[in-house]
């Protein structure tokens, strides 16, 4: 199956001086969680907004969802982008609506306000978050407001989910609804997802970790690396008893 993102020799910088991301190869498969971790500044953002189509190609090949990023026009990097779930650290929320209407408002430009209004309730309450419908963002804890986002971002049943740091602000209970609905894209409706985090209550459901260090990926792990692993764990075990 094609990838749904594939980075081949993906080269950015800021300036002359500083080159953050250099011949970087990539490819995430529909359904597959990567989850990307390096250390500050070490250009994870910048490869999520590439992935995004928030920021232009320099150098290098970019393919996402089967379309070339170096040089795509506006209206078919805003078209690409209708397509891929974005979940940031800040949340970006509208103050003036409500936590559904702020879901119901990422829904608008496919579906009916009835079907949004529906689709939007659900998706609250897979996040645990049926109680808080019509709350305000003021009126939400900053836990809340990320679960909403999250709820924004899946609503749409994005083909790609890009996510910076979903669940930093999570205490276990909320981190763990978050993790099963992010996993739940992923392996019910084949949902590429690249994940930016360092929470390591996450790392169990990918399929992948890789860092990123002096601009390319190093492999740290990938699942049937950490189904050994438990499998070696579970022997030695059995042979110790
Ligand atoms: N708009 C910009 N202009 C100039 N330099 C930038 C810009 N955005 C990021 N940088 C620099 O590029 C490098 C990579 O930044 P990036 O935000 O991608 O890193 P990161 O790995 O996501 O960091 P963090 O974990 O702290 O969010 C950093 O040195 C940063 O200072």
């Amino acid at each position: 199956m094609n990838a749904v993102i594939s980075a081949r020799g993906l080269t950015y910088s800021y300036s002359r001086a500083r080159t953050v991301l250099s011949a970087l190869d990539l490819d995430v498969a529909p359904g597959a969680i990567v989850v990307l971790t390096g250390v500050s500044g070490a250009g994870k953002t910048t490869l999520l907004t590439l992935c995004g189509a928030l920021r232009s190609v320099q150098q290098g090949n970019l393919q996402v969802l089967g379309r070339d990023l170096r040089g795509l026009e506006r209206e078919a990097q805003r078209e690409l982008r209708s397509s891929i779930g974005f979940i940031f650290q800040a949340h970006h929320l509208i103050d003036a609506l409500t936590a559904g209407q702020n879901v119901v408002m990422s829904l608008l430009e496919q579906v009916s306000i009835a079907d949004a209004a529906a689709r939007a309730e659900a998706a609250l309450s897979s996040l645990g978050l049926a109680h808080r419908v019509d709350a305000l963002p003021n009126e939400l804890s900053g836990g809340e407001k990320q679960r909403v986002a999250v709820a924004r971002a899946l609503v749409r049943e994005p083909s790609l989910l890009l996510a910076d740091e979903p669940t930093a602000s999570l205490d276990d209970e909320s981190a763990d609804i978050v993790k099963a609905a992010i996993h739940a894209a992923a392996k019910r409706r084949s949902c590429a997802v690249l994940l930016v985090t360092h929470d390591a209550r996450l790392f169990d459901i990918a399929d992948r970790v890789v860092r990123l260090v002096d601009g390319q990926l190093v492999e740290l792990c990938t699942r049937s690396v950490v189904s050994n692993l438990k499998w070696l764990g579970t022997l030695a075990k059995s042979k110790v008893s």
